[in-house]
């Protein structure tokens, strides 16, 4: 579903190598060149961002990030800026030393940061410490740097990437920079909306620097961008139709004490229109399920005969949600995975995966948190943290299906190796029940015909869509439930 534009384009830090190397190399544009312009659209950036600022404070690191650090410094010295300038380290390589050369050459003075540097006041800050080049976790001086720069009182803006996260992955091994805003160049790299990314960019802006798209076809991208607009993949709705076109869900799960959770996916499924959705769940649960959602439709699934009557009027199933992983629950799983109906497996059902690896349907979403993820891979949650894009891509090639791997900045993978990332969502949305909202929207927009690919991009975007409009300022305290009427209206469309 995503559709390619360089800006929602995601690259790995190694296709955006190979872009700056085709852009020199085939592109006409030196490297020095490439920095100049990427000085120019960060100063840019800061003057539009604070408007009133007139005095700086330069961290250059030894490297290329450090390069467009000196080009920036010049920059704002030729606009009459006080400029105060840190560097690590006494020399910088490749085009960056002829930026810092320049830099001296003009009367520029340095400061060699060292383990008592503090770093001079300034309206604001400019990260020029490591950008896509960082090698190992930061220590020593450049970890004292980072943690003076998040001390600093002033704005702090980074270039391409705040110094000390990983642009890959999304992980920071030691001290992050957390700016207010970062500038990046070329191209988005992967890392910067997913994990740790999400919390230490700030305000986010890209700048091409001017390399013309034939320049880079056939690098990445490796992931795209999910936008707010694919909120409109659902056709509208002609007006001589039926509920019946719109197909039944059946949720499948609330073991004992857990009615809650089936009760959520059911509402869910019917707020982004679905036709029909039956819970099937334990007898006592029917009244809890029922009594104040009555457009649902419960069942017991107390033995083979009742779970087979349900079966066959589903058209698709969303199985896990407070299943447990006892035997009544794993009869159900087993049932339901062998009916070969268009599925959706979560919490339990996952879990039950993990366990014993059955087939699976030929429209098969999983939606795993990374604590579920890790069960199915067999590793850790700090594994599948690690490389969040290649345990997607791991997870829906070993179950040949599709997947999304839930958290700030959840990904959706294919078995074929595509992703998309969902950049909306908030931390109001790490509270019970979350996840069972995102099962009855995947399932209700299987039901209403959409693929699996395209329920689970737009499924996600969705929930995270209705999760920050439900939210507002006020993301603490949010419930799952808060999110039924935002569903309503991100599923139409409607303008926030
Ligand atoms: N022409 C182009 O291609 C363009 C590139 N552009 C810019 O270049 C940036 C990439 O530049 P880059 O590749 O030079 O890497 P960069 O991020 O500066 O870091 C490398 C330096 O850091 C050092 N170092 C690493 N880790 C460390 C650690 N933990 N602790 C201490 N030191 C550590 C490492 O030292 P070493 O590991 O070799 O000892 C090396 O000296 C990119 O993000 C963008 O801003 C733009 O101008 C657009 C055009
Ligand atoms: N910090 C966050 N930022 C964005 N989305 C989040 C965040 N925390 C949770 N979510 C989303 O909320 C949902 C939580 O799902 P899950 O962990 O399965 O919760 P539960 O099991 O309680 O229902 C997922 O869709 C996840 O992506
Ligand atoms: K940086």
């Amino acid at each position: 579903m995503p559709t390619s534009s360089r800006s929602t384009n995601l690259y790995t830090v190694e296709q955006v190598r190979r872009i700056d190397q085709a852009a020199i190399r085939e592109g006409g544009l030196p490297g020095t060149e490439l920095m100049q312009r990427a000085a120019t659209a960060a100063f840019a950036a800061l003057r539009r961002i604070w408007p009133q600022a007139r005095t700086l404070t330069v961290i250059a690191g030894s490297g290329n990030n450090g390069g467009d650090a000196f080009l920036l410094a010049r920059l704002a010295r030729e606009a009459q800026w006080q400029v105060q300038l840190v560097a690590l380290g006494e020399r910088s390589g490749g085009d960056a030393a002829a930026a810092r050369d320049a830099w001296i050459r003009e009367g520029g003075r340095i400061t060699v940061a060292d383990m008592q540097t503090r770093l001079p006041d300034a309206d604001v800050l400019v990260d020029g410490l490591f950008g896509t080049g960082i090698a190992r976790a930061p220590e020593g001086v450049a970890a004292h740097l980072i943690e003076a720069m998040n001390a600093f009182r002033g704005g702090r803006l980074a270039l391409d990437v705040p110094s000390g996260l990983d642009a890959d992955n999304g992980t920071a091994p030691g001290p992050v920079l957390r700016a207010d805003a970062t500038v990046s160049f070329v191209g988005w790299k992967r890392g910067l909306f997913t994990a740790d990314g999400v919390d230490c960019c700030g305000q986010l802006e890209l700048d091409l620097l001017g390399i013309p798209d034939p320049v880079c076809a056939g690098i990445g991208p490796d992931c795209e961008l999910l936008e707010a607009g694919f909120a409109n993949v659902l056709p509208p709705r002609i007006r001589n139709v039926n509920k019946g076109r719109f197909g039944h869900v059946l949720i499948i799960g609330g073991d004992i004490g857990m009615p809650g959770s089936v009760r959520l996916a059911g509402e869910a499924a019917l707020r982004v229109g679905a036709g029909l959705v039956s819970i099937a769940t334990r007898a006592q649960h029917i009244g809890a399920v029922v009594g104040d959602r009555p457009e649902l439709m419960a069942m017991a699934a107390d033995g083979p005969q009742s779970t087979e009557a349900m079966l066959a009027r589903a058209s698709v199933l969303a199985v896990g949600p407070g299943l447990g992983q006892g035997a009544w629950g794993h009869a159900l799983w087993d049932k339901a995975l062998r009916a070969g109906l268009p599925l959706v497996l979560d919490a339990d059902g996952l879990n039950l995966l993990a366990r014993q690896p059955l087939p699976l349907p030929a429209t098969t979403v999983l939606t795993p948190h990374p604590g579920e993820a890790a069960r199915l891979l067999g590793c850790d949650t700090a594994a599948i943290q690690a490389d969040r894009f290649a345990a997607a891509r791991a997870l829906a090639s070993r179950y040949a299906c599709v997947v999304v791997l839930k958290g700030a900045g959840s990904l959706v993978a294919a078995a074929d190796g595509r992703i998309a990332l969902c950049p909306f969502g908030n931390p109001g949305m790490a509270s019970a029940g979350m996840g069972d909202v995102l099962t009855g929207v995947v399932a209700g927009l299987l039901a209403q015909g959409l693929g699996a690919w395209d329920a689970a991009c737009l499924g996600t975007l969705v929930h995270a869509r209705a999760g920050d409009r439900a939210a507002g300022p006020r993301p603490r305290g949010m419930i799952a439930s808060d999110l039924f009427e935002a569903l309503r209206d991100v599923v139409n469309g409607s303008p926030s």
